[in-house]
């Protein structure tokens, strides 16, 4: 698990650090320049002439002590200082200072294009309002000059906790960012603005509030690895069932494929209950899947599916599952007779878009997963709206409708009801934007809450944070099929065969 502090936490961890453990705050400043000109002198970057662009508070304070010591490695470094110099933070104020006394230049109105690389220290956590006057120019003229600029701490302009572009926002070829990565290097657009996130550590010890919310973090691969391994004692019974209830006539595909994802994801077993016109596909793409049928306009198999449901340790129900009205009571049956944690998706999500009712009386744990467009018409938001928040919208749905949400958008958010937490996925690219991929993610996340089911309690995770390993699962997944092509060419298929790469 990956902590990721708001900037009032991180203020919170630099204070602790400078107050309770009594480390100078100029002893930070100076680990947090030498991580940059680390980065800067590893080869990549032309460090011919650099330009440190500085702001008024210590984000600006790191810029001009960059410049200083590139100065003494004998780079040729300037410093451009933007602000009113009685406003200047103290750190900027005594790093300034420095910088002339190691002889470095200050330019006053540099043509950005001269340089070979521009060091972004305007804002870094600090920034409080949209860009305007002198600010929004050099932001924008640094941004037209083309040279790769090298962004402290977060580019400044863009929101730190949301992500959002103030107006006008620096566009960096990296980002060293410091101590832990913030939500608003994670989250569209700042994600598109910080290009490589570069997280260095610089001694600051913490007491960032690890009771204070929102509380934001990201799983890893080693918390997929501790999260999958199997007891040698398991057998195909322990390891998970799960029920997938998907595919109407026209839509055998998303049972096929959300039943493979269930398979490939390390679940023992796998019924699907679709559609009779599916029989005789789905066995022969899935030859290892149990089935029951139901047919169109008529009443429900009722018996078999108790049955299904009290054999099975976790329920999918949506995928390509239509909104016709024997799905839909189809739906409505399984919320009321499931006992396990129900995976809703697609066509469930839509049914539940248009009659919230259904909900009513479940006793389930719930995991939804909308991409931003189901998620709008849940909320009825709208998409921008959605785009604009996307914790928060997560959020919103998770306590709306008492469960977990799985927000799936080029950066996936996972929210629990009750708790201001949030996992932001890190994994993935645009290889998973493909027919069917929201099909495998309900699959795996279907087989990994059938396998926490079966941990015993003292072993068992959250179900915010086993969806957010089934996203992490599935960006993954991507990774490793784009690997194989190209983020083009990946289709749904191949995502589920990159499971077993991960
Ligand atoms: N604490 C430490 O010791 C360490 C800190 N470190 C570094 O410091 C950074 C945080 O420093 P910071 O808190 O001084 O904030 P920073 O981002 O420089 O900006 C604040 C200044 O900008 C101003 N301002 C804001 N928005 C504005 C706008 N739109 N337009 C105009 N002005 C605006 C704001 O003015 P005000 O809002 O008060 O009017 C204030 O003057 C952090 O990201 C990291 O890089 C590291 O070295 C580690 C040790
Ligand atoms: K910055």
């Amino acid at each position: 698990m990956k902590r990721i502090l708001t900037a009032a936490q991180m203020k919170q961890a630099d204070r602790n650090t400078i107050e309770t453990m009594g480390v100078p705050s100029l002893v930070l400043m100076e680990r947090a320049a030498l991580s940059c000109v680390e980065e800067l002198q590893n080869g990549t970057w032309d460090t011919g002439k650099v330009l440190a662009v500085c702001g008024p508070g210590n984000n600006g304070g790191d810029g001009a002590a960059i410049a200083r010591i590139l100065k003494t490695k004998g780079v040729d470094a300037e410093l451009f200082c933007l602000g009113n110099p009685e406003k200047y933070s103290e750190g900027m104020r005594a790093q300034k200072k420095i910088a002339e006394n190691y002889g470095v230049r200050e330019v006053k109105n540099p043509d950005f294009r001269e340089y070979t690389v521009i060091i972004d220290a305007i804002f870094g956590i600090g920034v409080s309002r949209p860009l305007a006057g002198e600010y929004r120019r050099a932001v924008e003229a640094i941004c037209a000059s083309g040279v790769p600029v090298l962004a402290v701490d977060i580019p400044s302009g863009i929101h730190t906790d949301t992500g959002e572009v103030l107006d006008a926002a620096v566009k960096a070829r990296a980002t060293v960012t410091f101590a832990c990565a913030k939500p608003g290097l994670l989250f569209d657009p700042g994600k598109r603005y910080a290009g490589e996130v570069l997280v260095r550590d610089i001694g600051i010890g913490f007491d960032a509030g690890e009771e204070e919310t929102p509380w934001y973090g990201s799983v890893e691969k080693e918390d997929l690895d501790r999260f999958l391994t199997r007891t040698p004692m398991g057998n195909k019974g322990t390891f998970g069932k799960v029920l997938v209830l998907a595919g109407s006539g026209a839509m055998c595909g998303a049972a096929v494929l959300c039943a493979r994802a269930v398979l490939a994801s390390g679940a023992g077993m796998v019924k699907v209950v679709t559609e009779e016109r599916n029989r005789t596909p789905l066995f022969c793409a899935l030859p290892e899947a149990m089935a029951d049928f139901w047919k169109e306009d008529e009443p429900l198999p009722e018996e078999a599916l108790l049955q299904d449901l009290a054999w099975a340790d976790a329920v999918v129900a949506g995928p390509g599952l239509s909104k016709s009205r024997t799905a839909k009571e189809l739906l409505v049956f399984t919320v009321q007779h499931t006992e396990v944690p129900l995976v809703l998706d697609a066509d469930a999500l839509n049914l539940i878009a248009e009659d919230a009712e259904i909900l009513s009386g479940c006793r389930a744990e719930k995991i939804l997963t909308p991409h931003v467009g189901e998620l709008a018409r849940l909320l009825h938001m709208t998409i921008a709206e959605c785009q604009r928040d996307p914790a928060g919208s997560a959020g919103r749905a998770a306590e709306k409708y008492q469960a977990c949400c799985v927000r799936k958008d080029s950066v996936t958010v996972t929210a629990e009801e009750g708790r201001e937490q949030y996992y932001i996925n890190t994994s993935g690219s645009s290889a998973l934007a493909t027919a069917g991929s929201g099909d495998v993610l309900a699959g795996i996340t279907g087989a990994f809450a059938a396998k926490r089911q079966c941990e015993k309690n003292e072993k068992k995770i959250s179900l915010a944070k086993t969806a957010a390993l089934a996203a992490y699962a599935h960006g993954k997944a991507g990774e490793a099929a784009e690997e194989k092509s190209s983020a083009s060419y990946v289709t749904a298929s191949e995502i589920i065969r990159g499971l077993q790469s991960i």
